[in-house]
C-alpha cells in the first residue's frame, strides 16, 4: 500500500462531490427539482424550450425572453458542410451515438464555436449545440436509412421540428406533447455519470464541445443512457406478454440485469417513472396499440416479486419512443438532446467556481522493486 491507503469508494458511491442549485433530488419523497420547480409540473405546463432556458438562465422564461430564445434556436438549428460530411461519410453500420458524440467534437472545431468561454460565450454555445443536436440526431437516422437529410424549418417549434426532420411530418399534439414531456424528464438529474463527466473535463479548462463530448460518450453505455434503447430490445425478444414472466425470471436465474431497472439515488423508485408512464399510455391509447405496455407491466411486475426493484424513467421512455415510430438506435441520442441543457448548465455552474477534479485512489499494486536487466526478467507469462 502507499500513502493513499484508505477505503475506497467504489462507483463515488453516496459521495458529495460539489454544489449545485440546478437541481435537486428528493430521495424519500421521491421528487425531482429543476432551480426548484416540480418536474411533473414543467412537464405538465411548459414545453422543453422553456426549461432548457430555465436551466440555462437560472428561471423560467418571460414571453420576451421566450421569443428571444426561440428566436435563435431556430435560426442556428443548421449544420455546416463539414459537419453534415462527418455524418455522411459515417461507416456503414455504426452506432448512432458515435455518429452524434463525432459530430459535437466536430462541432467544436468550426468558426461558429470559436471564442471565448466566459460566461456569455458559454450561454451561446450552449444554445447553439440545444439548436443542432436535435438536426445531427435527425440527419444521421436518415442517412442510416439511405435518405436525404431533412433541412429543419424554422416556422416550426423544437420537438415539431425534430419529428418534420425525422419523418418529414409531425404526428398530432398529443403525441407531440408526450414527446416534448419526455425531453422535460431527461433534461437534467444532478451528478449522474455523463454530467459528472462533463464537469470533470471542464474542471480542467478544455472547452464546451470536449465537455460535452465527453457526456455522450459516457451516456452511450447501457448502464446509463443506453438502457432505454437496452429495455426496448428486451421487449422485442420477449415478444409477447405470455412469455415475459418465463424470460425475467431465466435472466435473472443467469445473474442478468433488467434492463431499465434500479438506480443508484432512487432505492424506492425514480420520481420521474409515474409521468412518462402516463405519457407513454396517452401514445398508447392514440395509437390503439398496448402491445409494448402489456408485456413491460409483466416484466416489471416480476421483477418486482423477484427483486422487489423499481423501474426507472429508462423503461417507460423506450417503449413510449418506440410507439412514437423512432428506432432504438435513436432512443438514446434522444436522451442526449434532452439532457444537453443540463450538462451545459454543469459546465457553466462548473466553471463559476471551479477547481480541478483531481480524486485519489488506494493503490493496491505491487511494492516498489527493481528494474533487471532484460534478460533477467521472468516477463509476464510466467509469472505465478
Ligand atoms: C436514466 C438512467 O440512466 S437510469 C439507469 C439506467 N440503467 C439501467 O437501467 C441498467 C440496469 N440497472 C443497473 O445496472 C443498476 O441498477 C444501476 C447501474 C442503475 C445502479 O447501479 P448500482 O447503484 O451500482 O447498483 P448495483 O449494480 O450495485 O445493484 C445493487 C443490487 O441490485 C441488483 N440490481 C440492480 N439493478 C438491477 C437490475 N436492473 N436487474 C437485476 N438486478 C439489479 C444488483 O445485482 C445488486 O444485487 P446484489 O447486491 O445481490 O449483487
Ligand atoms: O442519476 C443517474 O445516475 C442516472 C439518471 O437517472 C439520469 O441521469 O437521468
Amino acid at each position: 500500500m502507499g500513502d493513499e491507503t484508505f477505503r475506497a469508494k467504489r462507483g463515488l458511491e453516496g459521495v458529495i462531490f460539489d454544489e449545485t442549485s440546478i437541481s435537486e433530488v428528493l430521495v424519500e419523497q421521491r421528487k425531482l427539482l429543476y432551480r426548484g420547480y416540480a418536474v411533473p409540473d414543467l412537464a405538465e405546463h411548459c414545453s422543453f424550450d422553456e426549461v432548457a432556458f430555465l436551466l440555462l438562465h437560472g428561471d423560467l422564461p418571460n414571453t420576451d425572453e421566450r421569443s428571444g430564445f426561440c428566436d435563435r434556436e431556430r435560426k442556428n438549428r443548421a449544420l455546416d458542410e463539414g459537419t453534415l460530411g462527418i455524418l455522411r461519410d459515417a461507416p456503414d453500420g455504426h452506432r448512432p451515438m458515435d455518429a452524434l458524440r463525432t459530430a459535437v467534437s466536430h462541432l467544436g472545431m468550426t468558426a461558429e464555436f470559436r471564442g471565448p468561454e466566459d460566461a456569455e460565450g458559454l450561454l451561446r454555445k450552449s444554445e447553439l449545440l440545444l439548436a443542432k443536436l436535435p438536426t445531427v440526431v435527425a440527419a444521421d437516422r436518415r442517412l442510416r436509412l439511405g435518405q436525404e437529410p431533412i433541412a429543419p424549418n424554422p416556422d416550426l417549434p423544437m420537438a415539431e421540428n425534430f419529428f418534420s426532420m425525422t419523418f418529414g411530418a409531425a404526428p398530432g399534439p398529443e403525441l407531440v406533447k408526450a414527446f416534448d414531456a419526455s425531453l422535460t424528464l431527461y433534461a437534467e438529474h444532478g451528478f449522474n455519470a455523463s454530467t459528472f463527466s462533463a464537469r470533470v473535463v471542464a474542471s480542467s479548462l478544455s472547452d464546451l464541445c470536449s465537455a460535452i463530448t465527453a457526456a455522450i460518450g459516457s451516456l452511450k453505455g447501457p448502464l446509463h443512457g443506453g438502457a432505454n434503447e437496452a429495455v426496448m430490445e428486451m421487449i422485442g425478444e420477449i415478444g409477447s406478454p405470455d412469455r415475459a414472466r418465463e424470460w425475467v425470471l431465466g435472466a435473472l436465474a443467469e445473474r442478468r440485469k433488467i434492463m431499465g431497472f434500479g438506480h443508484r439515488v432512487y432505492r424506492l423508485g425514480d420520481s420521474r417513472v409515474p409521468t412518462m408512464r402516463l405519457y407513454r399510455d396517452r401514445v398508447a391509447e392514440a395509437i390503439g396499440d398496448d402491445r409494448w405496455i402489456k408485456i413491460s407491466d409483466v416484466v416489471e411486475r416480476t421483477v418486482a416479486e423477484r427483486k422487489g426493484i423499481p423501474p426507472n424513467l429508462d423503461f417507460p421512455a423506450g417503449p413510449t419512443y418506440a410507439l412514437l415510430g423512432f428506432d432504438p438506435g435513436m432512443f438514446t441520442p434522444i436522451f442526449a438532446m434532452a439532457r444537453l441543457p443540463g450538462w451545459c448548465a454543469h459546465v457553466i455552474e462548473q466553471l463559476a467556481s471551479n477547481r480541478i477534479v483531481r480524486p485519489l485512489g488506494a493503490y493496491v499494486g505491487p511494492p516498489e522493486r527493481p528494474v533487471l536487466p532484460i534478460e533477467a526478467r521472468s516477463g509476464r507469462s510466467t509469472r505465478p
